[in-house]
């Protein structure tokens, strides 16, 4: 019983006032800085977004793509994904807490992470009215991936974007949901757990009182059930990579952004001098 009660005691608001002190003495100030950074990091503003909704790809457009060789239209995508992956980097460094990690747990999380965080930003340019989604400057169908041959990725990764929209996410809840993806205190090979531990759970108390605020307490279970379907995406995205550098081992070791090679090439398909 008395563990139950230390259990019922326990207030995470205390964890994060004993851990730190001086920076973050009060959790407002935390949920700032991670929606002040997830603003600066994304390319486009929500209203611009929304301007482009009906902005779709001519049958021509959509022809072209789909007679591009697979090998280009992978090309074309990696070098997007690189982008989108690139701002998700700059967000991670103005997490607080993030930048006290060592360089190699940023890494690390980053490795696992960054994806996920690009398709958990991807609801804010997914259009659930015409199941498109803001690619190259317009509003894409799952048929101008066509040429991918990654059929199953992309519908699941149209499905999974679908489904977050579905939650109706403000930019601050989406703020701290990405910056609680990104710091997984189990994510593989991590040097300093406790520490990823401690990030983690101050940015759960922020996404908490979020969502305690805007009176939507049931949405944290829900981001939680949506976390569980990310890892099955990225999985699906590795598979579909190592697929593709078997095929068309040129392309994916020389022509690849080195950033992608980076993040999703498994440490066996690194070149040897890849830079680190
Ligand atoms: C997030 N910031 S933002 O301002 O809202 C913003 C919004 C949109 C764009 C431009 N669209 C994209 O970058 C984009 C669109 N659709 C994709 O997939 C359907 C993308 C994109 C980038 N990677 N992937 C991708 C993800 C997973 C995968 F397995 C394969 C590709 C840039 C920036």
């Amino acid at each position: 019983h008395q563990d139950l009660m230390a259990l019922h005691s326990y207030n995470p608001l205390d964890d994060l006032y004993n851990h730190y002190p001086h920076s973050l003495r009060n959790i407002d100030e935390l949920c700032a800085s991670i929606v002040r950074s997830h603003r600066e990091t994304s390319q486009y503003r929500l209203e611009e977004l929304q301007a482009l909704r009906w902005k779709v790809f001519s049958r021509e457009e959509i022809q072209a793509y789909q007679s591009k060789t697979v090998d280009e239209m992978w090309q074309h995508c990696a070098v997007r994904l690189t982008e989108a992956v690139q701002y998700v980097v700059e967000f991670a460094k103005h997490i607080p807490g993030f930048r006290m990690l060592s360089q190699n747990d940023q890494i690390a999380l980053l490795k696992t992470g960054s994806m996920e965080v690009v398709l958990v930003r991807m609801c804010r340019f997914f259009n659930t009215e015409n199941n498109t989604v803001f690619f190259d400057g317009k509003f894409a169908g799952t048929e101008v991936f066509k040429s991918l041959a990654c059929g199953d990725l992309i519908a699941a990764v149209f499905d999974f974007a679908h489904g977050l929209c579905a939650l109706k996410l403000t930019e601050q809840q989406l703020a701290l949901f990405s910056a609680l993806v990104l710091i997984n205190p189990d994510r593989p090979s991590l040097e300093d757990r406790v520490r990823v531990q401690r990030v983690h759970r101050s940015v759960e108390v922020g996404l908490t009182h979020i969502l305690h605020r805007d009176n939507h307490d049931s949405l944290l279970h829900k981001l939680y059930q949506r976390m569980a379907v990310l890892r099955s995406l990225c999985s699906l995205h590795m598979e579909k990579l190592r697929w593709f550098s078997q095929r068309y081992p040129l392309t994916a070791h020389s022509l690849f952004p080195p950033l992608y090679k980076e993040l999703f090439a498994s440490e066996a398909e690194l070149l040897p001098g890849a830079a680190h």
